[in-house]
């Protein structure tokens, strides 16, 4: 039997699947490494460890999985995008990366407005905002003149990854798309954005086809993680494209729903001239010249993982959300919206913070926990609804990430979203993504669709159920009230922020 490996480079952990070419997987490990914030509003993380911990988690793969190395085909990767990792001229890592749910760059994202205007949407088919990859580019020319000076090339979280296991130098197109300096439809870095924004185009690395072959590994990481040096390395995409991918939305359809650190809402776009006038991003798919859209929340798992540090911090997730079912729909009149580093999607705002509203001496741990999973939910039917207005149908999603692990949280979101939800064998898709791009890259499928069918098995569908949806569609109407009512309370809280 011959493998593949799907790299998925995640926010909380590098998680890697080991997966046979009937696309079994046969062994996963998951290797953690922590967030930096500095400050409010930063996010940052060290490269090493990613680095690190990729090793130890392959080599635990190539120890524990029981198979011959030569087996091992290929190797592909999924990553958190956006992330800003600067080069200097002998590919040493200048600072820490600065990573797509750090919104330090307000000031550079009217910069970019100011100077783009209009040009900027055409190209990009995407607006200024804090998490893309530009607006932290021109934070480190504006506040970090000397490590800028030093920059040689940019790349993504997994391209960096890519780059110390091979030694090569690529971006994959689905990951250049969130950087803002993608000409989305033309595929090539925009001369007339670095130009208008002082920003060198040959910062930007050389751009590939998320199945390219790039390269095999280096003989030191061979040794480290006791694969083979001759195992093949194919590009791979961003974690969204890829979990898109590992979850077959290859056509439009079913949508995505995926709760990882973030929260996603994704769909298949067959259009590339579609406007939707900025409200949910547009980017490159992994498969060759497809599209998809979506909306993010940047705390879903985030705010769950945030009170699991706070108060619970020896508990496991399975632990925390054991007993969410005991408590009634609404959390006894408690809602929470997810807000912890600022919103994307619908409002794209850095400054906006999380709220508990209704709180009463009633409450115990239960509540609190079941109310975070209905306000990540609830903020992801903002998205839904906004694909709504646009005139897609959402009445079928896959779900996939660490929220979808959770029985109680599927069903939630069947109810909230009043869609069927499809839950996966393997509720790792960005990591099955990844494997899948690998095995297309060494030729076991004419397609990603071939692939799929073979690769992506459905375990169990969670059905709306009325009474629940109508009590959600009544909190909703509560919960939109939120934001704009706790929007300038979080301005005049701002001066208070370390
Ligand atoms: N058993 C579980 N039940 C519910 N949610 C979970 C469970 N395990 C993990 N999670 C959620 O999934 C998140 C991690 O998802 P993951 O897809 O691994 O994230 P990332 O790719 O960003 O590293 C955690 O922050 C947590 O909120
Ligand atoms: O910023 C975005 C998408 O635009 C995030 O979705 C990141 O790509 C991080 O993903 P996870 O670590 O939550 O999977």
């Amino acid at each position: 039997m011959k493998y593949v490996i799907g790299i998925d480079l995640g926010t909380s952990a590098v998680k890697v699947l080991l997966v046979n070419k009937e696309g079994e997987v046969c062994i996963e490990c998951a290797k953690e490494y922590p967030l930096i914030h500095e400050k409010s509003g930063y996010s940052e993380q060290n490269p090493e460890d990613w680095v690190e911990q990729t090793i130890l988690a392959l080599k635990e793969l190539v120890d524990h999985g029981n198979v011959n190395p030569e087996d091992i085909e290929g190797i592909s990767f999924s990553g958190q995008m956006h992330g800003l990792v600067l080069l200097d001229e002998n590919y040493e890592v200048i600072r820490n990366a600065i990573l797509w749910n750090d919104t330090r760059t307000t000031k550079q994202c009217n910069v970019i407005k100011t100077k783009l205007g209009q040009k900027l949407f055409k190209i990009t088919k995407n607006p200024a905002l804090e998490g893309f990859t530009l607006p932290k580019i021109l934070w480190v020319q504006e506040n970090e003149a000397e490590l800028y000076e030093k920059t040689a090339v940019f790349l993504l979280p997994k391209d960096y990854l890519r780059y110390r296991l091979t030694g090569q130098i690529h971006m994959d197109y689905s990951d250049a798309a969130g950087t803002l300096l993608l000409d989305v439809v033309n595929k090539e870095w925009s001369k007339e954005i670095c130009e208008l924004l002082n920003v060198n185009i040959s910062l930007g690395p050389p751009l590939v086809e998320s199945h390219d072959l790039v390269g095999n590994l280096l003989s030191e990481i061979a040794e480290q993680t006791g694969l083979k040096e001759e195992t093949k390395i194919f590009a791979g995409g961003a974690d969204n494209a890829c979990g898109a991918i590992g979850a077959g939305i290859l056509t439009p359809g079913v949508g995505l729903c995926s709760i990882g650190t973030s929260g996603v809402i994704l769909s298949y776009e067959e259009d590339r001239n579609r406007d939707f006038k900025g409200k949910i991003h547009f980017f490159n798919h992994g498969k060759e010249d497809a599209y998809y859209v979506m909306g993010v929340t940047l705390s879903a798992g985030h705010s769950l993982s945030w009170f699991k540090d706070t108060f619970a911090h020896s508990e496991s997730f399975e632990d925390i959300v054991e007993d969410v079912n005991h408590v009634p729909i609404g959390a006894n009149g408690l809602l929470f919206t997810p807000y912890l580093v600022g919103e994307r999607t619908p409002h794209a705002d850095a400054v906006i913070r999380g709220s508990f509203i209704g709180m009463d001496s009633s409450h115990n741990r239960d509540a609190f926990v079941r109310s975070i999973m209905e306000g990540i939910t609830f903020s992801l039917n903002e998205s839904i609804t906004l694909f709504r207005n646009a005139g897609k149908k959402v009445d079928k999603m896959i779900s996939i990430g660490g929220g979808a692990k959770n029985d109680v949280w599927l069903q939630m979101q069947a109810d909230i979203f009043n869609t069927e939800i499809l839950k996966l064998e393997n509720e790792q898709g960005p990591g099955m993504g990844a494997a899948m791009l690998a095995a297309l890259g060494c030729e076991w499928f004419s397609s990603l669709e071939v692939c799929s069918n073979q690769f992506i098995q459905v375990s169990k569908t969670f059905q709306p159920i009325d009474d629940h949806v109508n009590k959600y569609k009544q909190l909703y109407e509560v919960y939109k009230n939120i934001y704009p009512q706790t929007k300038d309370l979080n301005e005049k809280l701002k001066p208070f922020r370390e």
